[in-house]
């Protein structure tokens, strides 16, 4: 079996304001091993959250193709998408995303409303991820309750209760101070140990550095796929 969940081929996507385009991914290559650990870096407006989307296959590429477990994801209906999506890969977002009237408990469980398990076994499988964030005393607390560090680890178990093959991460230390941030990050190198396959949008070039492969974007093109030498990084990050 390969060991490729992903294949990007001259990936690209524009966006279309009006009868002008704007060219925010521009034929981009690249493979994503199973189990690996891949840094989206870049300045601002370089095309992170757009290649994150394309990943997530919560958009679609206006040319070239992406290939997920082995599927052509062009090829396949807006319908099949969605269950690959619902399915294979946990979002985490910088701004957690948590729906502030419930408590953490049913924000997880909500995720999974579309899972074939039954309440009680949804509300196991929830308490379990929660748990496994070190928040499995807190599961009646809301939201507006915790620090921003346990509320993105509140996302973090959302994301994990489904058991993804796929975690994305679109910045999720930039919201948090220093201690809560080296927390979660903490949380993302013992999921990578147990196997995940993690793709995370980031600043930060120290982060950047602990991962196996850096995708760097500048202008929506991709420059480099595999140094985790921070000046290297930097060099290549300001420019
Ligand atoms: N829905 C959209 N419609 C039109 N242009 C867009 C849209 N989304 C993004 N863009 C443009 O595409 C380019 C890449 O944007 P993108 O959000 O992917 O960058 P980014 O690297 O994630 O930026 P940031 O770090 O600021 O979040 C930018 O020029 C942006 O203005």
């Amino acid at each position: 079996m390969s060991d490729c969940l992903i294949e990007a081929n001259q990936l690209s996507k524009t966006y279309q304001m009006g009868k002008v385009g704007v060219s925010a991914l521009k034929k981009a290559s690249f493979t994503i091993q199973k189990g690996s650990f891949t840094a989206i870096i870049g300045t601002s407006g370089s095309g992170k959250s757009t290649l994150l989307n394309l990943l997530g296959l919560i958009d679609h590429p206006t040319d070239g193709s992406l290939t997920f477990k082995g599927l052509n994801v062009n090829q396949l209906s807006n319908y099949e998408q969605t269950k690959i999506r619902a399915e294979n890969i946990g979002f985490i977002f910088q701004s957690f995303h948590l729906v502030p009237v419930m408590n953490i408990l049913d924000n997880v469980m909500l995720q999974l409303s579309f899972s074939k398990k039954d309440k009680k076994q949804r509300k196991k499988t929830a308490i379990q991820a929660l748990n496994s964030v070190g928040l499995g005393t807190y599961l009646q607390h809301y939201p507006a309750d915790l620090s921003g560090g346990q509320r993105q680890r509140v996302s973090i178990a959302r994301a994990l209760s489904k058991d993804p093959d796929l975690i994305l991460a679109d910045e999720p230390t930039g919201s948090l101070d220093s201690k809560s941030g080296a927390g979660v990050l903490d949380i993302f190198k013992a999921l990578h140990k147990r196997g995940k396959t993690i793709i995370i949008v980031t600043h930060d070039l120290e982060i950047a550095s602990i991962a196996n492969q850096q995708l760097v974007l500048k202008d929506g093109e991709l420059l480099e796929t595999n140094t985790n030498d921070v000046e290297q990084l930097k060099k290549y990050y300001y420019r």
